[in-house]
């Protein structure tokens, strides 16, 4: 089935947005996953296994929001991630989009507490975040990366419902981050600014600066 975009389809922006971050070096050898949620709840995700760097329309598929498949191209599979970007939609329904990335510095950061979360420096990036405080205290959260991805949104889900993540952001260690918005835009954004703060964190660990 050909799936062709339609007013308001997210697709074309989508794609466009995988060639950049791959092109980051973000989304290398077929990792990470996008979405975009439409006003009926039903989100467009990449399919599986994809190269991120030349995604085309068909390389989508349409959820609705209980996470049955609505639409897509023959031969093609959601996300294998797709549980945690369902997730995010019903947790946070003010999001319109979840992107999801590799980053070699998501890893390295994710490695320096043994815990389940990790202190941010207080940078002035935070504040793109949403975080405006003086000497801000930014925690971010930290999952086990299970090889069953739904025991990974399991964890998400049951820990968000005690304690809600101060920025629209979660870490999986050794595995990558994933950033949720009310915008394209704004979840580009938020992948941009953590990425820069995980680089200054790796950075100043490699200078021997405390942060
Ligand atoms: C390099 S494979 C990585 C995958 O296992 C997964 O973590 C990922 O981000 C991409 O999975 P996908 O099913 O293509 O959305
Ligand atoms: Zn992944």
């Amino acid at each position: 089935m050909e799936l062709n975009p339609t007013i308001a389809d997210p697709r074309l922006q989508l794609i466009a947005t995988a060639r950049y971050f791959y092109q980051q070096g973000w989304m290398v050898g077929t990792a990470g996953n996008l979405s975009a949620r439409l006003a009926d709840g039903s989100f467009w995700i990449t399919a599986s296994g994809k190269s991120k760097g030349e995604l085309l329309l068909n390389d989508f598929v349409l959820i609705s929001p209980d996470g049955k498949i609505e639409a897509s191209a023959t031969q093609v599979i959601p996300s294998a991630e797709t549980a945690i970007h369902q997730l995010v939609y019903r947790l946070f329904p003010e999001s319109l989009a979840c992107y999801h990335i590799h980053s070699i510095e998501s890893n390295l950061v994710s490695r320096l507490v043994e815990g389940d979360s990790l202190l941010l420096p207080p940078l002035e990036m935070l504040k793109g975040l949403g975080v405006w405080q003086e000497n801000p205290y930014c925690v971010m959260p930290i999952f086990a990366n299970h090889f069953q991805v739904a025991q990974i949104a399991a964890d998400i889900e049951q820990r968000f419902a005690v304690t809600p993540p101060q920025i629209s952001a979660l870490l999986i260690r050794d595995h990558g981050f994933t950033v949720w918005a009310c915008s394209l835009e704004a979840a580009r954004n938020y992948i941009e600014l953590l990425d820069y703060i995980f680089r200054y964190m790796v950075a100043a660990i490699r200078l021997g600066i405390n942060i």
